[in-house]
């Protein structure tokens, strides 16, 4: 039993009885009995009076109807418990609906008036009430009382005459418990009508905005008394569901029976309210009639990622047939090629000469091989072939006053980077080429229309669906498209396999180089990553060699020996830059999570201990720890993947410090970022990380643990990607048969269709080509059935009859709308598209069980 802790409650001890409460947010439910209401909760507090100094605490008790991510008050007692430390017994609770003065309270102890904290919103709050704002403004003098810091006051007053009519809008969403970037998102969005739109359907937030889930606006629909059984709450969870079971595999559609499934489970495990499939189902047509997705065979698609697929193929039928000008001859091109090969001092074998002529005359071509077959030589080439042919100087001096003709790019900063130093030329990411400042899974997000005369983007696998036809769409037909990349390596983190999918495309050009020439500068581990794409370990694996060696072990001693493998290296002169920890999965005695915090305090220990360190998700953040991004920000130039390091840590009560919170300022090769605490989870230590984060950096060293707790991961490209990570030194380590498994275990394919949308528009199939005015709503829902459940048993599957009634409509080039086709039933009202086979008692499990 755990004992009563006096010391968080002296006053008590003192013979005054005072309820103790925590409020806070439900950050987890670390356990759940099966048998009782007693639930084990973490809890991010936010207001207390049990002294408590740290910003999460554990709360036990019998709670019927807890959520996630609601917000509740407490009462009980501290205690400490002899194995998990200080926890919070609940003996009552309940849920705090944030009021219009804690939305207050938080507004003026938000970013929005640094220096003002929370303490000191509250007495404002206090002193003058629910209406202190307008009090403010009327009369700055009822601020007297307060006692603030002349310069504190003269920013609230600030702030509150710009912020003015803005304000109740801002209360209100703090209210709902939005923090100032979610805020201020929301309210670009909506404006004026911001609170009405939420009060009228909360769901609406869910496919506008970007970083509400359906839980956050379940919570506030339950609030507002929403009906559990309303169509915009299955709507929204639907919505939410299609683009989370995509997300989950890097698919670009879902099918029906695991969507229905798993939206079941996401309503019933919110608000504990049973679900009738049937009216799911229904919901499912009703999204289909509004648009927004799209039914075709037994497949459901979001629709930008419908539209986006089809997009693309569109735009490389576009640039394929564009009009070549046919003045570069071949014999032009045969004597362009040797001066370019006498000027890099090379022969091009028979594959990379016909490369070079291919990409050359071609308008959209693709080139794809393993490490060290020759894919930046053939850039490399290229870019001077261009260059003789067309008559360009590729001084960049001379182009200050036009565009550079010559556009090189790829998806990260790092890959960007390293094209640059490669080529001499000027390369960046996809992200600034088109000039995105935000979504880049937002098909309307405007793009600069490039200029130049050829583009050339590497680590073309890295590439997703959106952000692929987000590009081809700024391409004008004139210019040339080259994709350069390694078909073998993991697909793109967003959605699709693009550059997979394009060389399934027979109609365009390409080509695989498969002589490797590094091997001749004694390199191991280039062999070991061409073994490992053909699918087998080389003889020699566990034989150690100059560049790469194998350390046999298990899962709990990895962590130990990486501890010496790196204090080794760093003795050496290795440095944190150069040494990376890869692996598959962050949990677990080898996981990424554990690995780090080893590896930091080799590189990096604290080294006093008045050193400034934050701690945020167990980690310890201190200035000269390597970390990485975890998302895209374009606005702040840094992209998910970027590796940069701490050089400053700033705590609210340093006295320099102006926004008086703590931040962590990271520089980047290309910039630095300030990260104030609300996006602090867009960072992470980086001295070890996911080998999908490496994708596009190569390192001087790397580390491989593969063990059989990461078996799911465990799959060649998987492998093959860590493998082609490693520039001088690879150490692996493990269980062999990890190993042996990775390389048996072809990695499954994702679920897309654009080599489909590929085939139907390069050969007219399907009817793809017809162009007729915008369909109907009505006509486009026929993807997905409307009979659903009930009838999906008896009717056959409808892929066999793909020639009806297409009628989808994508937008492409000159505003006119191509069809593409839905695929309807012949002699069927209602199509099973995306229902065939199933049955309601597919579904019934899921019912009874919640
Ligand atoms: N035809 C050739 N003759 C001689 N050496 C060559 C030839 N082609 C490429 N090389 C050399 O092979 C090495 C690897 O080539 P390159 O860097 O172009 O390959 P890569 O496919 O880009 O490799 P990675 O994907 O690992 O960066 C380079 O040193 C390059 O100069």
């Amino acid at each position: 039993m755990p004992a009563t802790d006096p010391s968080l409650f002296p006053d008590d001890y003192a013979g005054q009885t005072v309820t103790r409460f925590i409020v806070g947010k439900v950050a987890a439910v670390f356990f759940s009995s099966s048998d009782s209401f007693y639930k084990v909760l973490l809890v991010k507090v936010t207001e207390q009076n049990i002294d408590w100094s740290e910003d999460e605490i554990v709360v036990t008790g019998s709670f019927a109807d807890i959520q996630e991510e609601g917000t509740y008050k407490f009462t009980g007692k501290t205690v400490r418990h002899p194995k998990y430390g200080t926890q919070f017994q609940a003996d009552n609770y309940q849920n705090e609906t944030p009021t219009s003065r804690s939305g207050l309270i938080a507004y003026l102890a938000g970013s929005d008036f640094p220096g003002l904290g929370r303490r000191t919103a509250e007495r404002i709050v206090d002193t003058l009430g629910e209406n202190a704002i307008d009090k403010i403004l009327d009369d700055p003098k009822v601020l007297t009382p307060i006692g603030l810091r002349a310069s504190v006051r003269a920013t609230l007053l600030d702030t509150l005459r710009v912020n003015n009519g803005l304000e109740q809008t801002i209360i209100g969403l703090n209210a709902y418990g939005f923090g100032s970037r979610l805020a201020a998102a929301i309210y670009a969005k909506y404006q004026g009508d911001t609170l009405q739109v939420i009060q009228e359907d909360p769901y609406r937030l869910v496919e506008d905005i970007k970083g509400v889930g359906f839980k956050k606006a379940d919570q506030i629909a339950a609030q507002l008394k929403v009906d559990p059984q309303s169509e915009s709450r299955l709507k929204a969870a639907l919505l939410t569901q299609i683009n989370d079971n995509c997300a989950q595999n890097g698919d670009t559609y879902t099918t029906a029976k695991p969507l229905i499934t798993a939206t079941l489970q996401l309503l019933e495990n919110s608000r504990n309210v049973a679900i009738d499939p049937q009216k799911l189902a229904d919901q499912l047509v009703a999204l289909a009639k509004e648009n927004k997705i799209v039914g075709e065979e037994n497949r459901i698609y979001l629709r930008p990622l419908y539209e986006a697929e089809w997009g693309i193929a569109e735009h490389l039928k576009r640039l394929h047939d564009a009009d070549n000008d046919g003045s570069l001859t071949e014999k032009a091109v045969d004597r362009a090629i040797g001066h370019v090969a006498k000027a890099s001092n090379l022969t091009y074998d028979a594959s990379q000469t016909q490369a070079l002529k291919s990409a050359i005359t071609s308008h959209l071509f693709l080139l794809t091989g393993g490490p060290g077959t020759g894919k930046t030589t053939i850039i490399r080439g290229l870019v001077a072939l261009f260059a003789e042919l067309h008559d360009v100087s590729l001084d960049v001096n001379e182009y200050k006053d036009k565009p550079f003709p010559i556009l090189l790019a790829a998806p990260t900063g790092r890959a960007a980077k390293r094209m640059a130093e490669t080529t001499g030329l000027p390369a960046g990411t996809i992200h600034r080429l088109l000039g995105l400042t935000g979504r880049d899974d937002d098909p309307e997000m405007p793009t600069k229309d490039l200029e130049g005369g050829i583009l050339i983007i590497d680590e073309m696998s890295m590439v997703d669906t959106n952000l692929f036809r987000l590009l081809l769409q700024a391409v004008p037909s004139h210019m040339q498209v080259i994709l350069v990349g390694d078909k073998d390596q993991l697909p793109s983190v967003g959605a699709g396999q693009v550059f997979h999918d394009l060389l399934q495309s027979p109609e365009i050009p390409q080509i695989e180089l498969n002589t490797i020439y590094r091997q001749d500068d004694d390199s191991s581990i280039i062999p070991l990553a061409h073994a490992i794409k053909d699918g087998r370990l080389p003889d020699d694996f566990t034989v150690n060699q100059p560049d790469r060696s194998f350390i046999a072990c298990n899962a709990f001693q990895v962590n130990h020996i990486i501890e010496q493998v790196v204090s080794k290296a760093k003795a050496k002169g290795f440095t944190a830059d150069d040494v990376q920890i890869l692996a598959p999965m962050y949990r677990g005695a080898a996981g990424i999570d554990q690995l780090n915090t080893t590896v930091q305090n080799i590189f990096n220990p604290v080294k006093s201990k008045r050193q400034k360190q934050l701690s945020y998700n167990n980690q310890q953040y201190r200035v000269g720890d390597k970390v990485l991004q975890l998302v895209n920000a374009p606005e702040d130039n840094v992209f998910n993947g970027d590796v940069g390091k701490i050089v400053g840590i700033d705590l609210a009560n340093d006295s320099h410090n102006k926004s008086k919170k703590d931040q962590i300022t990271v520089a980047f090769d290309q910039n630095e970022v300030t990260y104030q605490k609300s996006d602090w989870n867009r960072l992470t230590l980086a001295y070890s990380m996911s080998i999908h984060k490496s994708q596009g950096s190569q390192f001087k060293m790397v580390v491989l643990p593969l063990v059989p707790q990461f078996s799911r991961m465990l799959q060649r490209n998987l492998l093959y990607t860590a493998v082609t990570r490693a520039e001088q030194i690879l150490i692996l380590l493990g269980d062999i048969q990890s190993f042996e498994r990775s390389v048996t275990n072809e990695s499954v394919n994702r679920l897309t269709t654009l080599t489909k949308r590929l085939q139907q528009v390069f050969t007219g199939d399907g009817d793809a080509t017809v162009t007729q005015p915008v369909p109907s709503s009505d006509t486009a829902a026929k993807g997905v059935s409307e009979s659903t459940v009930e009838t999906a048993d008896s009717t056959p599957n409808s892929a066999s009859s793909e020639t009806e009634d297409q009628t989808a409509a994508v937008a492409t080039e000159g505003g006119e709308r191509r069809l593409t086709p839905t695929i309807v039933a012949q002699g069927q009202v209602d199509p099973m598209i995306g229902m065939a086979g199933i049955k309601p008692t597919d579904f019934m499990g899921q019912v009874s069980s919640s």
